[in-house]
């Protein structure tokens, strides 16, 4: 070809790059100002926004630190926890401007994550960083306590071989391994056998680090107990407290081999995340030791503030608000926890977590507050939504198979080749109810995405507020037994802000809430008349709703459709009956008084995730490894920033699903107890004493007639088609406008 010729086809095909590159970083910019509020400038500055480039990308730190170093000096990298993007903010503009020009639309590899920056000018970084909350009363944290060498010589000591399995009664767990030494603790009844010293004592190797604490004051005697937990990387701890009438005061942990981060939680909701370097001393006393539950977050990777010299490292943080943050990658972590055994009854100062004083079982853990800010929102629903879906995913999922026949009637109205977006799709069973549409489906819980993935779903993580599709893309969406997740009105209105914003002009969404009236037409649903399934309160809980309880059964069910005009929506009265501002705990299958609540699940044995992912080990790894690819590949689209982590460093959690939870079958045995085990003080998962089945709490807001018609109303640009009530919920249809 003529070199002219081939030279001018060069310079079109570049040209047409770049216009694709600046569409999709003005692209990124409108984004950022609608999801973020982060207002963008074609003035250039020192400091650019880097979208795409944030830890809820699965963008390290460092790997994004060294791409922009090589454009100049920084002053800030900030990168917010599971933000999309990151601020970076140069010495000088030149530097900044250098970055604009060389970076923007580039690839950024990531381990096996590849992500495309898309960097703009901002006059003003937003940087929340609120602090680091103080450590929990009582807790010390000694950095280098051990050198290598001696961390080496306490590693080599423990023998793992199993040859000596009755000596140190070692046991492998479900979530990592354990020895004991001196005495065992036994993790069936939460306590140790005082008059039954194990053969093996505390190894001698551990007199140089203990003669330290001594010296050091860390201690007063000498401990006789001593618990080695091998976690490989995944694995964990449930929170729990330390049966105080197992032992004394003061627990000592010396994390050895790779650093995690601990969760140290007040039963008044605050948490702390401590990070556990290797060779560091945790000494737990006093309220950290009795009150505060302390657990590791079965997880591969962990965020942990950035070690900058820039930015001076915690220890501690709350990770939620700071904004200098990394990612870790976890390997194999062994701690040696020193124990002194207790003889008395303990008396301590906090009686609600004594088990020698009557509690915890005496007084439960105080249940949360309705939220009263956007903040507390979504802290209730990170913790009795997100979490508890990650948690139950496998068991959740085992109870959710068949579609409800009027949702599968909206799916099949669809024409073929549709695009049907599923927001909040659980474990995907509507999206392949119709072969012939185009199905992506969404949900918070990584472990849910990761079921749909494995059926071969088209599916990405994403908080259902902000879904990482195009304006007007589908055709149709649903929301399934996902709005009532949402703990405030704002919020439940942006959830279907967000869904009409998907649908195309003339596109209809399909959206089911649980109702508040669960006798509809002197008709009680399913839900209620299953009520014989509910056996009394210390017996075996059977109280999880069952799927089936709120599936419309065909004849069965009572339809009634309703136009937006029948409904009563004028004078709609909240009925909260939150007593001190407490949200109650819902008993199952009864009726419900109020409309923001707890919904008790009570995990089948074996059910929980974490178990299976460690129990099954290599295989069900990679498993995940490939499936995690399938919703990478979406979540890390190149297109706009992209709000949902792709990767699985935490639990995040489902944005929630049905309305209905599965029968907890009468028969079920307790649950494996090696981790749910000790004085669990936790007030998302709790042991009862009757049985050892871990109880997670879901919050709901479950919707009076006409509030979600009304809710609807408010969306511009939108019209609620029919609405009608389905075996105990509320449901409309929407349709968005043509002119639209
Ligand atoms: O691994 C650790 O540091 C803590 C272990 C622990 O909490 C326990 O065994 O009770
Ligand atoms: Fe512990
Ligand atoms: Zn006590």
């Amino acid at each position: 070809m003529d070199p002219g010729v081939e030279s001018s086809m060069e310079a079109v095909r570049r040209s047409k790059d770049e216009k694709k590159v600046l569409r999709k970083q003005i692209k990124a910019s409108h984004t950022l100002l609608k999801h973020e509020g982060i207002s963008t400038t074609p003035q250039p500055s020192k400091s650019l926004v880097v979208a795409n480039g944030g830890l809820g990308n699965g963008v390290s730190r460092e790997a994004l630190s060294a791409a922009l170093k090589e454009m100049g000096e920084l002053e800030t990298l900030i990168m917010h926890p599971h933000k999309p993007y990151a601020f970076v903010t140069y010495r000088s503009e030149e530097c900044a401007r250098k970055a604009h020009v060389h970076l923007n639309g580039q690839k950024l590899q990531c381990g096996e994550n590849s992500v495309t920056l898309y960097l703009s000018y901002v006059d003003s970084v937003t940087c929340k960083e609120e602090g680091s909350l103080p450590l929990p009363d009582g807790l010390v944290l000694v950095e280098d306590f051990v050198s290598p060498e001696e961390e080496a010589l306490l590693l080599a000591a423990i023998d793992w071989s199993g040859t000596n399995d009755d000596v140190t009664a070692q046991k492998a767990l479900k979530h990592r391994r354990v020895k004991h030494y001196g005495f065992e603790f036994r993790y069936d009844n939460n306590n140790v056998d005082k008059d039954k010293p194990l053969p093996a004592g505390i190894p001698q190797e551990c007199l140089p680090v203990l003669e330290r604490c001594l010296k050091n004051k860390h201690i007063i005697t000498m401990p006789d107990q001593l618990t080695v937990n091998q976690y490989e990387s995944g694995q964990g701890i449930p929170p729990h407290v330390d049966t105080h009438s197992a032992f004394e005061d003061t627990i000592l942990s010396l994390s050895l081999g790779a650093q995690t981060v601990m969760e140290f939680r007040h039963p008044d909701g605050r948490l702390v995340s401590v990070v556990l370097p290797g060779r560091s001393l945790l000494v737990m006393k006093g309220e950290s030791r009795y009150l505060w539950t302390h657990g590791i977050t079965p997880r591969k990777f962990d965020m942990v503030p950035a070690c900058d010299p820039q930015f001076p490292a915690h220890t501690m943080s709350d990770l939620r608000t700071n904004s200098n943050l990394t990612l870790s990658k976890r390997g194999t972590r062994t701690s040696f926890t020193f124990r002194k055994i207790r003889h008395e009854p303990c008396c301590c100062a906090f009686p609600s977590a004594c088990d020698s004083q009557g509690g915890p079982s005496a007084s439960p853990p105080s249940p949360p507050s309705l939220p009263s800010c956007h903040a507390d929102a979504a802290h209730l629903e990170e913790e009795y939504v997100h979490r508890v879906y990650d948690a139950i995913a496998s068991h959740f999922s085992s109870t959710r198979h068949t579609p409800w026949s009027r949702v599968c009637d909206f799916l099949s109205s669809l024409p073929p080749g549709s695009v049907l977006a599923d927001v909040g799709c659980g474990n995907g069973k509507y999206l392949g109810v119709n072969p012939e549409v185009i199905a992506v489906g969404c949900d918070r819980s990584s472990a849910l995405i990761q079921i749909c993935a494995e059926r071969g779903f088209q599916v990405f993580v994403s908080d259902a507020l902000s879904v990482p599709l195009r304006t007007a893309s589908c055709d149709a969406c649903i929301s399934i037994a996902v709005i009532h997740h949402f703990s405030t009105q704002e919020r439940r209105l942006a959830a279907v802000r967000e869904l009409v914003r998907l649908l195309k002009p003339g596109g209809r969404a399909l959206i089911y809430v649980w109702a508040f009236e669960q006798e509809y037409n002197k008709q009680r649903s399913k839900y209620l008349k299953d009520q014989n399934k509910e056996r009394p309160e210390n017996h075996s809980p059977s109280d999880n709703t069952s799927e089936d309880s709120q599936e419309p059964h065909g004849k069965a069910s009572i339809q009634t459709s309703r136009c937006l005009e029948d409904s009563p929506v004028d004078d709609l009265q909240c009925v909260s009956k939150v007593s001190d501002g407490k949200l109650s705990v819902h008993t199952n299958r009864t009726a419900f008084n109020t409309q923001d609540l707890l919904v008790p699940w009570h995990l089948k044995d074996g059910k929980r995730q974490g178990q299976e992912e460690s129990g099954e080990g290599v295989k069900k790894d990679k498993k995940k490894e490939k499936s995690k690819k399938t919703y990478n590949s979406i979540t890390t689209s190149d297109c706009n920033p992209d709000p949902s982590p792709g990767f699985k460093t935490r639990v995040p959690s489902g944005s929630g699903q049905d309305t209905s939870d599965a029968t907890h079958s009468s028969d079920s045995k307790p649950s494996a107890s090696d981790d749910t085990t000790q004085t669990s003080t936790s007030t998302q998962k709790s042991e009862s004493e009757s049985s050892p089945t871990p109880v997670f709490h879901r919050y709901y807001h479950v919707f009076q007639q006409g509030e979600l018609e009304q809710l609807c109303g408010q969306v511009a640009g939108v019209k609620v088609q029919s609405s009608y009530h389905d075996q105990g919920n509320w449901c409309v249809i929407l349709e968005k406008d043509m002119h639209l």
